[in-house]
């Protein structure tokens, strides 16, 4: 038997000491061609942030010589004398500034997948098993007590060197785990679990028409409490408003207006009462009238815009498919909400003013990102003002977003989205009467959009009754051209443009308040970043 470890590096960390006891898990990835493949994962220091789970390396020259040493009496144990390589990971979980990497760099794999991990991209397409074994001590570094077990996707924990399932209980009943997961948890090692929720996350993933999954970082999944759903799931005390209010544009608007694509040429239609008032055309039109708007406007009053020319906005260049519509420039930038037409109008399906409610078009990856959980990125080019997605989740009451929000410490990843975009337009509509979007168990691909300091996406508010103050789009548009494969990207704070000066002003003083020690930090990597995620 020989062992051969291929393309080798050696790097020196005085601080991280190695040693065959160290060594807790060898996992190992059969090969096509019959030859095997060895990672090793190290326990950590206790005292170094270095993720408990991290596959490392070795680190020294020394550390490799032992780690060949220990892989050699693990195979020798168990009778497998093979032509073995051994790949490795270059240093990934260093000790320090894993917290402030900028995305994408120093992954724990690479993007391309060598030297190579199993993926979870690969397991689901692996027609033989591979063969994942681990090597379990009661020194292990995840069975202390002071630790808490690791969690796979709340269904499956690691505890004392085994996988035991979390019982349904009967308020949150499910499917999962399943009965084969049960058992795999009362024999097999955790890697087999994982490979099971994995598989469990692939056969949901089947269902959600132009989304992949990629992982080059680890092995996980999300959540498998989480569903992927197509529209809002309303929960106790929410309600849209009353159908009767959902006007649609009568007469004029009919499909074969203008040329062909319904509303935007009559400036009657009645879905556009409240988009925003074409300015220009209403100088031109009837000066006088264009006087008594501006000092309405100047006066911050309520106008009354019914019957003035609005903006419409979306541009659409032809009426082929593959040509997308755009959001125009002045929505873009001012984020008047959008009103489209809806299923009692008159104006057809190719209306130009129908375009998020048609759904998703482009074609997502839900990827692992190295320090900020899940990303998003679109497998094509997007342009400037082109829809991507809307934001769903279930709709629940202020009150319970509030009770769900104070469940989870600084560190809980949050899903929750406000539907506050009227609150103070002349209504009763408060920060704590309007409803709030929870994506945390059900939404879709974009649930998973992480934040930016400098994003390259906008959210803006879509509405198909223009009577429903409570309930509406939240769609996502790409804010700039944005090459295929990069991660998109939105601000959760959904600031303005802020100088740059002034954010790396703020940045500092919000690094030196104490009042932020709470809030989680930003790893946007934006050189705009504001520190925090939440400030
Ligand atoms: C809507 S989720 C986005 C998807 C999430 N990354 C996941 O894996 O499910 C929001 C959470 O993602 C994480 N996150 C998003 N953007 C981040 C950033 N720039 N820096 C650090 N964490 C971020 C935070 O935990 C945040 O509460």
């Amino acid at each position: 038997m020989s062992v051969y470890a291929s393309r080798a590096k050696s790097e020196a960390r005085a601080n991280y000491r190695v040693c065959p006891s160290n060594v807790s898990k060898i996992i190992c990835h059969r090969r096509r061609g019959g030859s095997e493949e060895y990672l090793i994962r190290w326990k950590t220091e206790p005292d170094l942030p270095v993720p408990p789970r991290a596959i490392c390396s070795w680190h020294s020259l020394e550390e490799l010589t032992l780690c060949l040493h220990h892989v050699q009496a693990y195979i020798e144990s168990r009778g497998q004398p093979q032509h073995l390589s051994l790949r490795y990971n270059r240093t990934s979980a260093l000790p320090v500034s894993r917290k402030r990497k900028s995305p994408g760099s120093d992954p724990l794999l690479s993007r391309d997948g060598t030297p190579g991990l199993l993926t979870p991209k690969d397991s689901a397409n692996f027609s033989r098993e591979a063969s994942i074994v681990s090597i379990s001590s009661s020194s292990n570094a995840s069975d202390s007590t002071d630790e808490p077990p690791d969690v796979y996707n709340g269904v499956l924990q690691r505890k004392a060197g085994r996988i035991v399932a979390k019982k349904a209980s009967a308020s949150e009943p499910r499917l999962l785990p399943t009965l084969q997961m049960v058992q795999a948890a009362a024999t097999a090692p955790y890697t087999t679990a994982e490979r099971l929720i994995r598989q469990a996350f692939f056969d949901k993933l089947k269902e959600v028409p132009k989304v992949r999954l990629e992982n080059h970082v680890d092995t996980s999944t999300p959540s498998l409490n989480f569903t992927f759903i197509r529209e809002f799931v309303m929960r106790d005390g929410v309600f849209r408003a009353d159908l009767e209010t959902s006007e649609g544009c009568p007469m004029p608007c009919r499909p074969n207006m203008g040329q062909n694509v319904g509303c935007e040429y009559t400036k009657q239609c009645t879905c556009l009462e409240y988009a925003a008032v074409d300015e220009q055309a209403l100088s031109r039109q009837n000066p006088d009238l264009y006087r008594r708007y501006v000092a309405q406007k100047e006066a911050n009053a309520f106008i009354e815009t019914a019957g003035l020319p609005k903006r419409f906005p979306y541009a659409k260049p032809n009426l082929d498919e593959r040509v997308p519509s755009t959001l125009r420039s002045f929505y873009r930038e001012q984020r008047h909400p959008i009103y489209e037409c809806n299923q009692n109008c008159n104006c057809g399906p190719v209306c130009k003013s129908r375009v998020v409610q048609k759904g998703r078009r482009v074609p997502l990856t839900i990827f692992k990102t190295p320090n900020r959980g899940w990303g998003v990125y679109c497998d094509e080019p997007l342009v400037r003002g082109e829809f991507i997605d809307t934001y769903l989740g279930e709709v629940i009451t202020n009150d319970e977003a509030d009770r769900r929000e104070s469940k989870g410490g600084k560190d809980k990843a949050s899903y929750l989205y406000s539907l506050d975009k009227f609150v103070g337009d002349d209504n009763d509509l408060t920060e704590e009467t309007c409803f709030v979007v929870d994506g945390q168990y059900m939404g879709g691909a974009s649930r998973f959009i992480n934040h930016s300091c400098e994003p390259n996406c906008r959210q803006y508010t879509v509405s198909y009754n223009k009577h429903d103050l409570r309930v509406y789009d939240i769609a996502f548009f790409a804010y700039e051209d944005i090459p295929a494969k990069t991660e998109l990207t939105f601000d959760y704070l959904d600031k303005d443009e802020e100088e740059e000066e002034d954010v790396l002003r703020k940045r500092e003083a919000a690094a030196n308040d104490p009042r932020n020690m709470e809030k989680m930090p930003c790893n946007c990597g934006a050189v705009k970043c504001r520190g925090y995620l939440w400030v």
